[in-house]
């Protein structure tokens, strides 16, 4: 397979933003991808390190500019502080608000069809600022969101009904944080209602929802970040843009009726995202509203002291 003829800035060349680009290195999503990152000298030693794995695919790496990336195809933000263990990625407001205004100013003027995929944290809320202060319109700034909590949860299922990840559809709806929710109601095994194929009782539903919800946390626990899983969901996200592919996934991006960022199902292409219709049941409506009106107040919260 050969790359196609496009371009990646990742933005943030630390743990994450190299895990992305391994990622796409390898699954040869673009030709070309950009690093940027503020610490050069760290920057081009991630650069250095990844050349060496170029070898596998027709793929060029190297250390760029903010010029540079605003000319890419998709700008991925990976820039920013992460959680401590024990800290929550809500926690990280401030000091990420900070990191995005100056990497979207940095970015004008922004290529018009560019696509914004915003990876740090706290993900909804920067999904949210970045469509503010990019100028993009909001389809074309999207978060990883829940697609990571998603996969998780999968992954859960699918060991205890011993298939492959990929014969589940189940996902995980509002904040990629404390108010999350898995939307049960939908969830389906080779389109079989999951619930039926593994009857769980409320218990063990709450069971794997605070283990998919808590996964992050355990692992930055021990070694203290994580970046395997979303440069995966980096990666997809690239691919289905890149190539058009229209797969709905479950991001970040505007909802129109809730007034914030957060996940729901929707379909990414070369425009970016647009809404898909999904069925919740009543206790899923209300736990998506209430993630809503959490991520409203932490908005308001932050610009009436900004
Ligand atoms: N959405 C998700 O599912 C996940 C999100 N994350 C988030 O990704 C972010 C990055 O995490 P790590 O890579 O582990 O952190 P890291 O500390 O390894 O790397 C962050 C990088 O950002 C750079 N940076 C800071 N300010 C910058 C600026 N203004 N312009 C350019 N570069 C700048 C730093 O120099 C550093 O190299 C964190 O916010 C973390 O919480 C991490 C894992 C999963
Ligand atoms: C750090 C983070 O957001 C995650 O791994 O889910």
């Amino acid at each position: 397979m050969s790359a196609s003829s496009g371009s990646i800035a990742i933005i943030g060349a630390g743990s994450v933003g190299a895990a992305i680009a391994y990622s796409l290195l390898l699954r040869q999503v673009v030709a070309d991808i950009i690093l940027v990152d503020i610490n050069h000298e760290y920057c081009q030693a991630q650069v250095e390190d990844l050349s060496d794995a170029t070898f596998l695919s027709n793929v060029r790496i190297r250390q760029g500019t903010a010029e540079d990336a605003r000319n890419a195809d998709i700008i991925i933000i990976s820039a920013g502080a992460k959680q401590k263990p024990g800290e929550t990625r809500i926690g990280l407001i401030d000091r990420n608000i900070k990191v995005l205004e100056s990497v979207t100013k940095s970015l004008q003027p922004i290529r018009s069809d560019a696509i914004l995929l915003i990876v740090a944290n706290p993900v909804d809320i920067l999904t949210f600022y970045a469509q503010r202060l990019s100028g993009l319109p909001r389809n074309q700034v999207i978060g990883s969101g829940t697609m990571l909590d998603s996969i998780r949860l999968t992954g859960i299922l699918a060991k205890k009904l011993k298939v492959s990840d990929s014969s589940i559809h189940a996902f995980v709806i509002g904040e990629h944080g404390d108010s999350q929710y898995v939307a049960w109601s939908s969830a389906t095994v080779h389109g079989r209602p999951l619930l039926k194929a593994l009857p769980l009782t409320k218990t063990e539903r709450e069971e794997i929802a605070t283990t998919t919800r808590m996964k992050a946390d355990s692992i930055i626990k021990v070694k203290g970040f994580t970046s395997y899983g979303v440069a995966a969901v980096a990666a997809r996200m690239c691919e289905a843009i890149i190539f058009d592919h229209r797969k709905i996934l479950p991001l970040s991006h505007w909802q129109e009726d809730l007034g914030c960022c957060l996940s729901l199902p929707a379909v990414l292409g070369r425009k970016g995202i647009s809404p898909f219709q999904v069925d919740l049941d009543e206790t899923e409506q209300q736990f998506l509203v209430q993630s809503a009106q959490a991520l409203r107040l932490i908005i308001k919260e932050n610009d009436q002291n900004s």
